[in-house]
């Protein structure tokens, strides 16, 4: 059976996954959500001219140098005064007055001498100095924040200064994620004849959440048809919107995930990409939930996840962009000619002094090894069937979570 392109099997996880509906949610909860519309100001900012210093509000062509005005009052943040600046007058302001009507600048408290009720101008006045206008942050209806943008701290101060005290967002995906294999056992248990720790769900699951994914861990099932789809059966009772197994994809014996999720009701639209690590991957639908049926492999797991569930993941989020970014960068070392799997080489990552990333794939890209992956500062794509290449020859990269 030909394996299918990378570029096929993203398409097909990606085909109608559209954003998951909106929900309503406090400012506060808001960080790192994805906004489901458009957000535009529900005021001016500032509303009105403001002092940007402390000083005395001055009509600037009174305030010249050696000029002496007389004080009539005092504006403080919050506390605007009630008529206008007349020729020969100054205002006491500080950081955050509204301009009285009349004044066109501000002088700083440090360049002025104060005398009672008069103020004498050190340094003459220059019209509009020290002065924010009104709407010079933004305006009211002026749209800042798109649907589409996961929301950063920045972000939210912005919607706060728009006066919104709650956002529309995206509800989060469900992703369960389930590990299969008789031979697997939890962290800090004491592992039998031949079982491993499990490792897989750990970083899956980190990932899905640095989506903004909500997560369930689904546990472990052992290698029975039974098991594996009752597990199944438990990410469909719970509602995920994303199932990802993990482990026995591949043609042995013990490769029981297929059967069990046809037998769960899930409608397989592959298995098998031209990939490597990750060769054995499937996917298929049951209603709105889509399932990727990861390999067991460490890094085959890993570097599949981080491809294809982080797009599905933000494309239900509504996100903008949901493809990784891939950069331009430089062989560090030779490699030998590629054959028909697309490789996602686990590569280190130095930038030089000119700005030119360099990239020096591990010498051993076994899919199992779990300390070269760490390492590990970025995936280096290698195209089917791609010539040799020697080092400082141009590559493509995707850089992988910090
Ligand atoms: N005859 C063939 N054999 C294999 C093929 C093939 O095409 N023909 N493909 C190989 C490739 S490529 C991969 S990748 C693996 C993937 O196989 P499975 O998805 O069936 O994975 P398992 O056999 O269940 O496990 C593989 C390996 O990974 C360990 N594992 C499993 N789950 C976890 C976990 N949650 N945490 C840590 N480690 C895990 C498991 O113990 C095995 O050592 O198949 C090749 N074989
Ligand atoms: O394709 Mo498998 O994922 O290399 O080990």
């Amino acid at each position: 059976m030909a394996l299918m392109p990378v570029t096929d099997a993203m398409a097909a996880i990606l085909a109608g996954a559209d954003a998951l509906p909106e929900e309503m949610v406090p400012l506060e909860d808001a960080f790192h959500r994805v906004l489901a519309r458009d957000i535009a100001s529900l005021r001016t900012q500032p509303p009105e001219p403001m002092s940007a210093m402390d000083g005395y509000a001055v009509r600037a062509a009174d305030a010249t140098l050696g000029a002496k005005l007389r004080v009539i009052g005092e504006i403080a943040a919050g506390k605007p005064f009630d008529r206008p600046l007349q020729t020969g007058e100054a205002l006491r302001i500080f950081t955050g007055g509204v301009l009285p009507a009349g004044a066109d600048a501000v002088v700083i408290q440090e360049d002025t001498t104060r005398d009672g009720d008069v103020v004498g101008i050190n340094e003459a006045a220059i019209s509009g100095k020290h002065i924010r206008p009104a709407g010079v942050d933004f305006n009211e209806g002026d749209v800042l924040l798109r649907a589409g943008t996961r929301l950063t701290d920045r972000d939210l101060a912005l919607a706060a200064g728009m006066n919104h005290p709650s956002l529309p967002v995206r509800r989060r995906p469900i992703v369960a994620v389930l590990a299969t294999g008789d031979e697997l056992v939890m962290p800090g248990a004491v592992p039998g004849p031949g079982q491993i720790v499990l490792s897989n769900g750990f970083a899956l699951r980190a990932l899905a959440r640095a989506e903004g994914a909500e997560v369930i861990d689904l546990g472990i099932a052992v290698d029975t048809l039974e098991a594996t789809t009752s597990a199944i059966q438990r990410a469909i009772d719970l509602k995920a919107d994303v199932l990802i197994t993990t482990g026995g994809a591949s043609v042995g014996d013990h490769d029981l995930v297929q059967q069990s999720l046809i037998n769960a009701g899930v409608e397989m639209a592959f298995w098998r990409i031209a990939m490597r690590p990750g060769k054995p991957m499937m996917h298929g639908r049951r209603q709105d939930m889509r399932v990727i049926g990861l390999p067991g492999n460490p890094v085959s797991s890993y570097v599949c996840g981080f491809l294809f569930m982080v797009p599905l993941l933000r494309a239900l989020s509504g996100r903008i962009e949901v493809a990784h970014a891939l950069e331009p960068a430089v062989l560090g070392r030779d490699l030998a000619a590629n054959d028909q799997r697309e490789d996602y080489l686990r590569t280190r990552l130095e930038t030089r002094a000119d700005g030119t990333v360099v990239a020096t794939p591990v010498m051993k890209q076994d899919s199992s090894l779990l300390g070269n992956l760490a390492v590990a500062e970025g995936l280096l794509i290698r195209k089917p069937f791609a010539p040799a290449a020697a080092a400082g020859d141009s590559c493509a990269i995707m850089r992988l979570p910090v």
